[in-house]
């Protein structure tokens, strides 16, 4: 199986060609390639394939095998590839994927992508929808209880599951610990990718992610969408975010006249390889 290992801000994920590849099981072999030690090394899994409604169809699975809905940094490299490999010479296109059918600009320099603005569209801000067991129309600076402690949550959906946690000192937060109970907490029926958060001034954050079925990443598209709604919504920032995250930063704007999120980030291929497994 020929596939590419690319990365957006280090959230790596293999990518296969599903126009040339079949696979059988790509829940069990995405827990077979993410492995770091076994296997290729990465978040995740994510099939390029032909698409009924849009120009491609992004087919996402996590490090665990569990399908992921949308996934914001592998977006931008599903784009990249597509571009760079000539599947397309298009430089506007759209991807379908389990969160929707998602629009793409691509910014191309001698012939290859260097950038990418996603419409990531309308944030789901409805408990039910997002799904998150709460009262109300809304979870916005909601209260939750994780191991004895109560925390303030805003729940967001950018076509997958968020919520969104405030603190002070994200740095010596110790995610590995917390990530996993707010992950599987009754009130998540879906579980959940879960964003801890600092907020530097009005228009900068910075972020750890624990995500849903991969653990802590470099960084989360969806989960950047999520964090700046959520910032604006508690008004600690204007509607335009630069989001900090281990990787490096994702610059989000929520247009509230259309009420659709644009993350803007880089999309990098690391190398080529054959799975031999
Ligand atoms: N890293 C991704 C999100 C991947 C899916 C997520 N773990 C889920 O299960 O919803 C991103 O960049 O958005």
């Amino acid at each position: 199986m020929k596939f590419t290992k690319m990365q957006g801000l280090g959230n790596d994920y293999v990518y296969v060609n599903g126009f040339e590849e079949k696979i059988e099981n790509p829940s069990k072999l995405a827990v077979k390639v993410s492995d770091r030690h076994f296997g290729i090394g990465s978040d995740g899994l994510i099939l390029i394939n032909p698409s009924k409604v849009a120009d491609f169809e992004m087919e996402m699975y996590n490090a665990d095998g569990s399908r992921g809905e949308m996934c914001g940094n592998g977006i931008r490299c599903v784009a990249k590839y597509v571009y760079d490999y000539g599947l397309t010479d298009k430089t506007q296109i759209s991807i379908e994927t389990l969160g929707g059918i998602k629009y793409l600009e691509l910014t191309a320099e001698e012939g290859k992508v260097v950038q990418v603005q996603v419409d990531m569209g309308k944030p789901e801000l409805r408990p039910g929808k997002i799904p998150v067991i709460a009262e109300g129309d809304t979870v916005i600076d909601a209260p939750i209880e994780v191991e004895g402690k109560e925390y303030k949550m805003t729940g967001v959906s950018m076509g997958n599951p968020h919520i969104v946690i405030y603190m002070d000192d994200i740095d010596n937060l110790e995610i590995e610990k917390i990530g996993p109970k707010f992950e599987n907490h009754k009130r998540f029926p879906n579980r959940i990718n879960t964003e801890f958060v600092e907020v530097l001034d009005r228009n900068t954050v910075k972020m750890r992610v624990w995500e849903r079925g991969s653990g802590e990443t470099l960084a989360c598209g969806t989960g950047a969408c999520a964090v700046a709604v959520a910032c604006i919504l508690n008004g600690l920032t204007e509607d335009e975010v630069t989001v900090r995250l281990l990787g490096g930063d994702l610059f989000i704007k929520w247009d509230r006249e259309k009420d659709t999120v644009y993350m803007t980030g880089p999309a990098e291929i690391v190398f080529d390889g054959e799975w031999k497994n």
